[in-house]
């Protein structure tokens, strides 16, 4: 017997054994909802006045964190399997925590709740793990501080705890100093505080999910060019919201489905937002074979349903305005890039460095034990394709993208692979090994 995924063997120690796929990945998965539209439903349905209900929300750990976050602050929120529904009485209804708010392992909730925090006349104190505790928080603390906020952390406000003391809030002009949507995204919930128009001007285009959301709620914003305005003082109100498939998580399939020989795998409610959608076009330019269906009626975020199989790949080189579209694909890129022909460069991806770990060190030191010729630079990696990988011990250092992309690397691997702490995953794919089960046989 070929047993090709071994779970029996998860012991306390988080270790997983995984095994080489030899008859390739085949079937349909529908892809869970995506995190960051998940995270901002959250949010904009508490600062909302009336009731929002969510579908398909992403019930992954960083998402669990801002409703626990969102529940300290006095909202009533209602979840089970089949939906999240938040009872919004707008910013005022929002109240001070008794508790410390802890974020876990997600820079999206500290970063986006510090925005929103920034602009309520109360104190708040928020935490994270280990890794939010090295992670860079003077990108969100500087420009809140700069319309009014009292700001304070660990070396001047540079990493948590942090702890907020919100008030009335100046709109500020602020050109992000790095392409960050989480950054834009704590403005822009400032500025909807604010006394007056807000500017952010971005170097790059970053995914626009909060923009998008502020008029779902029946706010107004306007981008001209790489410049977004928001007024203050808007009155947001509750809506529905069926969050699309997240594009980040379709990618390990997507990656899987191209690489491991005879594979054929459907990937329903695949979100297309054009500030997400860099994997794609790497993977076109790489020459992974793929079709499209798109789904005609989402007009607030695009859907498709994508079918990928097995292809031959070419090196590519990756950097430059793309690096925000597939910025957390870049791991699972690594991977893909392994097995084409040729040399793939990615480059002007320094961000990699501050995200749950340095994930520049950790794929090249995970890819390394498995074979794979990779060396880091200072803004990427450099990969040389064609070399058969073979398995090994290796972690996912708690980085639930860097776990995924391992067990993915698992399937092509010559022998067994054994993930440490691959409970990581949960962070963002609760169900990864659930479909990576139902793809394999
Ligand atoms: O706004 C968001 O939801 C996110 C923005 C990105 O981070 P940065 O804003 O730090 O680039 C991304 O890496 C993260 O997973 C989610
Ligand atoms: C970087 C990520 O998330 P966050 O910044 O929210 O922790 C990610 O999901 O890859």
């Amino acid at each position: 017997m070929i047993l090709r995924l071994d779970r029996t063997k998860v012991n306390q120690l988080n270790l997983i054994t995984l095994k080489q796929n030899t008859y390739g990945l085949k079937g349909e998965i529908t892809v869970p909802g995506d995190k960051s539209i998940s995270h901002r439903s959250i949010m904009f349905g508490s600062i909302a006045k009336g009731k929002t209900r969510v579908t398909n929300f992403l019930l992954g750990d960083d998402c669990l964190s801002t409703i626990s976050c969102f529940r300290k602050l006095g909202v009533l929120i209602e979840q089970n399997e089949e939906e999240v529904v938040i009872h919004g009485k707008g910013t005022e209804g929002l109240q001070e925590p008794k508790e410390i708010l802890d974020v876990g392992n997600s820079g999206t909730t500290i970063r986006l709740l510090a925005g929103i925090l920034s602009g309520l006349h109360f104190h708040s104190t928020l935490i994270g793990d280990s890794s939010i505790g090295k992670r860079p928080m003077t990108r969100v603390v500087t420009p809140l501080r700069e319309m009014g906020a009292k700001i304070d952390g660990r070396e001047d406000g540079k990493y948590t705890p942090l702890s907020v003391r919100g008030g009335d809030l100046q709109s500020i002009t602020y050109r992000l100093p790095v392409a960050s949507a989480q950054v834009k995204s704590a403005i822009l919930f400032a500025g909807l505080n604010a006394d007056g128009v807000t500017k952010v001007i971005e170097p790059v285009a970053t995914r626009d999910h909060t923009e998008r959301m502020i008029e779902r709620f029946g706010g107004e914003i306007s981008r001209q060019g790489n410049e977004i305005y928001v007024t203050g003082g808007q009155k947001l109100t509750g809506t529905d919201i069926h969050v699309p498939g997240d594009i980040s998580s379709a990618a390990f399939f997507l990656v899987a489905g191209c690489i491991v020989p005879n594979s054929y795998i459907t990937l329903k409610n695949v979100g297309l937002n054009p500030t997400r959608t860099g994997i794609l076009e790497v993977l076109q330019n790489m020459g992974a074979t793929m079709e499209f269906q798109k789904n005609d009626a989402d007009i607030f975020e695009p859907t498709a349903t994508i079918t990928v199989s097995t292809s031959d790949l070419k090196g590519t080189t990756i950097g430059g305005n793309i690096i925000p579209k597939l910025i957390d694909e870049i791991p699972i890129i690594a991977l893909l890039a392994t097995q084409a022909d040729g040399v793939t460069i990615i480059k002007d991806a320094h961000e990699l460095k501050v995200k749950e770990t340095n994930r520049i060190d950790t794929v090249v030191s995970e890819l390394k034990k498995l074979g794979a010729d990779i060396q880091a630079t200072d803004d990427g990696m450099i990969i040389k394709g064609g070399k058969k990988l073979t398995g090994a011990k290796v972690d996912s250092h708690g980085d639930h993208r860097i776990g995924m992309m391992l067990a993915i690397a698992s399937q092509i691997c010559e022998g067994e692979l054994i993930l440490e702490n691959a409970n990581a995953i949960a962070v963002s794919y609760p169900s990864f090994f659930l479909h990576l089960n139902n793809l394999a046989v």
